[in-house]
């Protein structure tokens, strides 16, 4: 597949997109006209630069509001689009990207429009380029894509063919299965954008709210599946046009931009098997149909089983300690010769890094995940761009394979047991007895902030390299603003990660200079009877996060609960959620640093997060972030 970005989706000059683009490992790019007009460099200049770092020109665009209209504009149109066609050649660019009319159009008609465009194809031979007619999906008379392609069949020139963008085609619903009956010769090119499901007007959804493939909640491999199946070969180009994306760091954009691509090529090549086996079931067996587009594909993973262990940081590493010993972890010492400390409850392994926690870091320094293969978890991140982490190593200690996350938690692949004990464990309390308290208990979730910036990166990230699938997010009320929240997790639900987008921080100058420390972090721990483990905790004099009594009635109106009941989560500060499959108990402990711990108990089939909670639990502890 060739892969090409738009430089419309990047921050900085032409010529620094170009360099990251070609950093990224782009193939092409499409240039825009806006960077073209606003640059120093000569067009002979672009020409040089991008064959020096081996990036195609792939496309120039936009040329808008040509067809439909009256004789005269007509004339006006062609002489524009002469003096682009000249300039395409300066640029050695063959391929010019016509946008449906929006603005100047004052003729319906199909017979006139095939008319005009027969003519910009004509002048387009003339020159030698290429025309790829585009339908927007706010197009005045054209914004279906099936229509943009008939005007294309009815012109019948070798220089007009279609440019098929997935935004402007479900962004309307359209259905992309017509696609596979186009003729390929009339494919010119091809744009790809996802985007997340919103209702507002498409023009403003279009401009604003585009993001990379498998970041938002199009079905794009549907949709290249369709136009592999044409038998299309030219670039798939990424189009995204992300208010986000244009103001962060041009070279980190363009690789998450790469990896959008890496991981929808796989995609299209899974949607392409498993479609054409199920046409196949029952008659000839399921061979592997070859498409003329090769489709790259990665080492394949499974879902990560479970959580390995959860490593945290914190100036204050003897409260951190404090609160794990009232929660009911045993602590099984240190490790031989890291300053680290290893706390375990049941199956739930906390590795404190006793290392001063850097500002800029994150409270949840890492994460281990159970998964088959370390090495194929490895090398699949790796293919998708995911850096790598160095840690130093002794001879006789397990190697970890680290990635890097993109809000620069490090995430390790870690060798699954059937019996959920991890074998590094021994590296750690040389001639202690294992204290652990023996209670059964898992890492049920974790939630980890996301500077705002990076947000549709991570859930990329979590999606290709870890195989998380993400869950429709959902936005929390808190007193600073509302908290996006996104469920990234495993189809058992073993592996559950939450991603906050957390609002901007009114800063103190105090907080300004640390504005990571205002993100707080937090593990949860699932147990068997919370009751019993709240209770025991509050014997050993843990610091619960206050709810208030408010928080109570309100529950009672809505659920009705058995008074004595009521009674035991008020006096523990436990907070209560049930839906049709089940019931959710849990509590949250005060914040040390940046990072706090919650203890939950599912019963029945409950798959939540007590999400209703989350708001009391926001507010609390704003409260107390101010009142200190
Ligand atoms: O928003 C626009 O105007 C616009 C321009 C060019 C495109 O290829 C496109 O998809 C949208
Ligand atoms: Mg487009």
């Amino acid at each position: 597949m060739r892969t090409g970005i738009a430089t419309v989706c990047l921050s900085g000059t032409l010529k620094e997109k170009m360099q990251a683009c070609a950093i990224a490992g782009f193939d092409g790019i499409e240039i825009f006209e806006q960077d073209l007009v606003t640059s120093p460099l000569s067009p002979e200049d672009v020409r040089a630069m991008a064959a020096d770092l081996g990036l195609g020109l792939d496309l120039y665009q936009p040329f808008r509001d040509f067809d439909g209209v009256t004789a005269e504009l007509l004339k006006a149109n062609l002489r524009r689009a002469e003096a682009k066609f000249k300039l395409m050649s300066r640029l050695g660019m063959d391929t010019i990207l016509v946008c449906s009319n929006v603005a100047t159009a004052t003729i319906d008609d199909d017979e006139l429009r095939a008319s005009q465009l027969a003519q910009l194809a004509a002048l387009a031979g003339e020159h030698g380029v290429k025309v790829a007619y585009e339908a927007l999906a706010w197009g005045k008379h054209v914004n279906d894509y099936e229509h943009a392609h008939r005007l294309v069949e009815m012109v019948d020139h070798p220089n007009l063919g279609t440019c098929l963008d997935s935004f402007h085609i479900l962004s309307r619903d359209w259905d992309t299965a017509p696609i596979e009956d186009f003729n390929a010769d009339k494919i010119f090119f091809v744009q790809v954008a996802d985007a997340p499901k919103l209702s507002m007007d498409v023009l403003s959804w279009s401009r604003h709210y585009r993001v990379f493939p498998g970041e938002g909640q199009f079905e794009l491999a549907k949709f290249m599946g369709h136009v592999v199946r044409a038998g299309y070969t030219g670039p798939v180009s990424l189009e995204v046009f992300n208010d986000v994306f244009r103001q962060s760091d041009v070279e980190r954009t363009a690789v998450d931009a790469m990896r959008s691509l890496i991981w929808l090529e796989e995609q299209s090549a899974k949607w392409l098997e498993s479609t054409s086996a199920e046409a196949a079931a029952g008659s000839v067996p399921a061979s592997r149909r070859r498409y003329p587009m090769e489709l790259a594909t990665l080492p394949k993973v499974s879902e990560p089983a479970g959580f390995n262990f959860a490593e945290v940081k914190a100036d204050d590493t003897a409260r951190l300690e404090k609160l794990l010993g009232q929660l009911g972890f045993g602590f099984e010492g240190r490790h031989r010769t890291k300053d680290v400390q290893l706390w375990t409850m049941g199956q739930a392994r906390v590795i404190i890094n006793e290392q001063a926690a850097s500002h800029s870091e994150p409270a949840i320094a890492a994460l281990g995940f159970d998964v088959d293969s370390p090495v194929i978890a490895s090398a699949r991140a790796q293919q998708l761009k995911a850096p790598v982490v160095q840690r130093r190593v002794q001879a006789d200690e397990e190697v970890f394979q680290g990635i890097c996350a993109p809000d620069s938690t490090e995430i390790f692949l870690c060798q699954g047991s059937p019996d959920g004990t991890a074998a590094w464990t021994h590296e750690f309390g040389e001639g202690l007895e294992h204290p652990g308290s023996g209670n059964r208990a898992v890492i049920d979730h974790v939630n980890l902030a996301q500077p705002w910036q990076h947000f549709d990166e991570a859930v990329l990230f979590y999606t290709s390299a870890l195989a998380l699938e993400p869950q429709p997010f959902a936005e929390v009320p808190s007193p600073s603003g509302l908290v996006r929240s996104q469920v990234m997790q495993t189809t058992d639900g073993a592996v559950r990660l939450v991603l906050n987008l957390a609002p901007a921080q009114q800063a103190s100058a105090q907080q300004a200079q640390s504005a990571r420390k205002s993100y707080q972090e937090h593990i949860a721990f699932a147990v068997d009877d919370l009751v019993a483990t709240a209770r025991s905790a509050r014997d050993r004099g843990l610091e619960f996060l206050q709810i208030p009594a408010n928080y109570y009635e309100d529950l009672d109106a809505r659920f009705d609960l058995e008074p004595g009941f009521l009674a035991t989560l008020k006096e523990l500060n436990l907070l209560y959620d049930r839906d049709a499959d089940g019931e959710f108990l849990h509590f949250y402990t005060a914040t040390v640093g940046s990072v706090f711990f919650e203890m939950v108990e599912r019963r029945g089939n409950y798959g939540g997060y007590g999400a209703p909670n989350a708001p009391v639990r926001h507010a609390v502890q704003y409260d107390h972030l101010h009142r200190n």
